[in-house]
């Protein structure tokens, strides 16, 4: 994908963040949902040293929608799991909220982890023998969060996915989709810095793909922060923003126009509406 293909703007290879056009101009700085900076993240091995992040920074204002994108190899995983909290940096900073990730323990990290971050799988990830209520409180057992209180959010989380009609029902009695919909209302229930999706329309077909793309849009334009890793290029063009790595660094790092994503969501729906009435 080129950066013309997607229309991107403000286009720079590997760019400084303080001669980024778009946030120079600010007056008042963004809060940042994470700001990362010289990030590097290497294995020694008995007979090399991969070095799998050699240097990204980039920084995450609340609000943003970010499709990581990359050939394979290129670091886009060892990324989501530092921002995922899953792994710790070699070196470099990697800041959520107050805290830099690299300087907490263990502990610390699967407190962040299981309270601060929402995580959205290609495979759902959902818990078989629970129904689609008990699934989106998951992240909440882990903090004994649950009362009356939490039981209503998770309703309303689960009627803003379109699944208002089937909270009792289990993962098996649902279609992929919507068991990706329970996913997207499971990450929300802990108010995170930010959604983390990895391939999240990976398993779903076009219709279904346009559909939970919705409802990213739709959490988004409500000020949720969405950083997703993604090889296509129709995922990417729905983001705010395209960061690309290439062989552990910061290859691109560029804006999309808001006339491409309103441009390819027309095309998307379009593509969509045209599937239905051929198939039925
Ligand atoms: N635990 C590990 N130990 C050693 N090397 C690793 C480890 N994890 C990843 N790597 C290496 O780090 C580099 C980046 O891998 P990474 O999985 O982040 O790439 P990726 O962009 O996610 O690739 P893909 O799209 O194929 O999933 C690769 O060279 C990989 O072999």
């Amino acid at each position: 994908m080129s950066a013309s293909s997607v229309g991107l703007t403000g286009e720079s290879l590997a760019p400084s963040l303080e001669t980024s056009p778009q946030r120079s101009s600010q007056k008042t700085p963004a809060k940042m949902a994470t700001s990362i900076r010289d990030l590097k993240k290497e294995w020694v091995l008995k007979s090399e040293t991969v070095r799998a992040l050699r240097g990204v920074s980039f920084e995450v204002p609340e609000g943003d929608y970010i499709a990581i994108m990359g050939p394979s190899g290129s670091g886009k995983s060892t990324l989501l799991n530092l921002l995922g909290c899953l792994d710790k940096p070699t070196s470099g900073t990697l800041m959520l909220g107050d805290d830099d990730i690299g300087s907490l323990n263990d502990d610390q990290l699967a407190e962040i982890r299981s309270q601060r971050i929402g995580f959205v799988f290609q495979a759902y990830n959902l818990i078989q023998q629970l129904s689609v209520v008990e699934n989106i409180e998951v992240p909440l057992y882990y903090q004994g969060k649950i009362g009356p209180a939490e039981r209503k959010r998770a309703i309303e989380l689960a009627e803003r996915v379109g699944l208002a009609d089937r909270l009792d029902h289990r993962p098996t009695q649902l279609s992929g989709g919507q068991q990706q919909r329970v996913a997207i209302a499971r990450s929300l229930i802990n108010d995170p810095f930010f959604i983390l999706a990895d391939e999240p329309t990976g398993n779903l077909d076009s219709v279904t793909t346009d559909e939970i793309l919705a409802i990213f849009d739709q959490f988004n334009d409500e000020g949720r922060t969405i950083i997703m890793v993604t090889h296509e290029d129709e995922l990417a063009d729905r983001a705010k923003r395209v960061i690309r790595l290439k062989d552990g660094m910061l290859a691109l790092d560029a804006t999309v126009s808001e006339e491409k994503r309103t441009a390819t969501r027309i095309a998307q729906r379009k593509a969509v509406e045209e599937l239905l009435a051929r198939t039925g």
